[in-house]
C-alpha cells in the first residue's frame, strides 16, 4: 500500500521574531498529533533546542527534537538536512507531522527545494512555509533603516551587489511564505500595526494570508494542515540571491557574524542586563541569547535579547552533572567588532 506523504511545515523568520516561542506553543496544543521537530540555529549553543526540550509537551518527546548546528540549513541541505530527513523517515515510529525551524538567517528557498529531491519527494510534502515577523522591529524600521549605511559601504566596495542584508533577508523570507504571522503585536498600537501590514504587503508580489499574534499564540489547526505542497511552487518564489546568481554561485552568510562568550557567575543579573542593553545599542548587536549562572540560584537564567529589548527568566535547574557557567551567543553584522563587544560584555558582568 502506498504510504501517505508526511506533511512538513517550515517555520522561518528573522532572528528573534518568535519562531521558537510559536513552536513551543504549537507543541503544547497539537491535539495529540505526534510532531518531529528539526531545529537549525545560527551560533552553536543550541539554545532553541534546550528551550523546546524543556517544554514537556507529550506530543514531542526529546527523541523527536533534532538539532542541526552545522551552519545555516539553507547552506547544508545536502550534508545535513537530507541525511537527517532520511533517518527520520526510516524510523519505525514515523511522526504525523514534521516541523522545521530554520535559523533566523536562513533562506527558506533551498530548504523547500530539497523536498523535490527524489528520496524525500516520495515520502514528504511541504504543508506550508510560515514566516514569523517581529512586528515591533518592522514598525521601528529595522529592516529598512540602514539604506545610508549600505550606500556608504557600496561606495567603499564595488562588489557589493546587495541591498542591506537585513532588508534582503526579510524580503526573501516573506517571498517564501504561505502564511505570515505578524507576531509581537503587544508591543505596537493600531497605527503601528497598519504600518507593519503595509510594509510587509509592499515587499511581496504574492499575497499570502497574514495573521496577528502575541507570543506566537496561534492555534495548531491554523498552522498545520495548510496542504499547499510548496515544493511544487518554490521555483516561483526566488530569493534575491537566486535572482542575482542564476549561474549557481554559492550563497553564504558572510554578511553576519556570530561568536560565543563564556564566563563565570553573574552576581548582579539586573545590573548586568542593564549594562548589556548598553553594549547591544552601542555596537548594534542583532541578537544575544544563552544562559547565565546566578550564584545562590538553583536554576539557570535564560537571557534573550532581540536588539536592545531583553527578556530573562529562570528556565530550569542546573543538572547534577552540569557545570554551571554563563554562555551567550552574540550575532551581528559582519563588521561588528568582536573584540570590542567581548571586552564590553566582560566589563558589564
Ligand atoms: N513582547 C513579546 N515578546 C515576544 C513575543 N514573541 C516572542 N517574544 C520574545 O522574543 C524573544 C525571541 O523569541 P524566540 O521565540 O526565541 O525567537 P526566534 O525567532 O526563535 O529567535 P532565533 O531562533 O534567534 O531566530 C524571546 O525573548 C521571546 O520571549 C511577543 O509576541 N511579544
Amino acid at each position: 500500500m502506498l504510504q501517505q506523504k508526511i506533511p512538513a511545515t517550515v517555520i522561518t523568520g528573522f532572528l528573534g521574531a518568535g519562531k521558537t516561542t510559536m513552536i513551543r506553543n504549537l507543541l503544547q496544543n497539537a491535539n495529540g498529533k505526534r510532531i518531529a521537530l528539526i531545529i537549525n540555529e545560527f551560533g552553536d549553543l543550541g539554545v532553541d533546542g534546550d528551550v523546546l526540550k524543556g517544554c514537556g509537551a507529550e506530543t514531542c518527546s526529546e527523541d523527536d527534537i533534532i538539532e542541526l548546528t552545522n551552519g545555516c540549513i539553507c547552506c547544508t541541505v545536502a550534508d545535513d538536512f537530507i541525511p537527517t530527513m532520511s533517518k527520520l523517515l526510516e524510523r519505525e515510529n514515523r511522526p504525523d507531522h514534521i516541523v522545521i525551524e530554520t535559523s533566523g538567517l536562513a533562506l527558506p528557498q533551498p530548504l523547500v527545494a530539497a523536498f523535490n529531491w527524489p528520496e524525500i519527494k516520495t515520502q514528504v510534502t511541504v504543508d506550508g512555509v510560515i514566516t514569523v515577523v517581529d512586528s515591533a522591529a518592522v514598525a521601528a524600521g529595522r529592516f529598512a533603516d540602514d539604506h545610508d549605511r549600505v550606500d556608504a559601504l557600496r561606495v567603499e566596495d564595488d562588489n557589493l551587489d546587495h541591498e542591506s542584508p537585513l532588508e534582503e533577508l526579510f524580503e526573501d523570507q516573506l517571498t517564501a511564505a504561505d502564511l505570515i504571522v505578524l507576531n509581537k503585536t503587544d508591543l505596537i498600537d493600531a497605527a503601528g500595526l497598519k504600518i507593519v501590514r503595509d510594509e510587509v504587503a509592499s515587499r511581496i508580489a504574492r499575497k499570502p494570508a497574514m495573521i496577528e499574534a502575541r507570543n506566537g499564540d496561534v492555534a495548531a489547526a491554523v498552522l498545520l494542515g495548510l496542504g499547499i505542497g510548496t515544493e511544487d511552487d518554490i521555483a516561483n518564489r526566488k530569493s534575491h540571491h537566486e535572482l542575482e546568481h542564476e549561474n549557481g554561485e554559492e550563497h553564504d552568510h558572510d554578511e553576519f557574524h556570530s561568536f560565543v562568550v563564556e564566563f563565570g557567575p553573574v552576581a548582579d543579573p539586573a545590573g548586568f542586563i542593564e549594562r548589556l542593553k548598553g553594549v547591544i545599542g552601542e555596537h548594534d548587536v542583532l541578537r544575544v541569547k544563552g544562559f547565565a549562572d546566578v550564584p545562590g540560584k538553583p536554576m539557570r537564567l535564560l537571557i534573550q535579547a532581540v536588539g536592545s529589548r531583553i527578556d530573562q527568566y529562570f528556565e530550569r535547574a542546573w543538572g547534577p552533572g552540569e557545570t554551571r557557567g554563563t554562555r551567550l551567543v552574540v550575532i551581528g553584522l559582519h563588521d561588528m567588532d568582536e573584540q570590542a563587544v567581548r571586552a564590553a560584555i566582560a566589563a558589564a558582568v
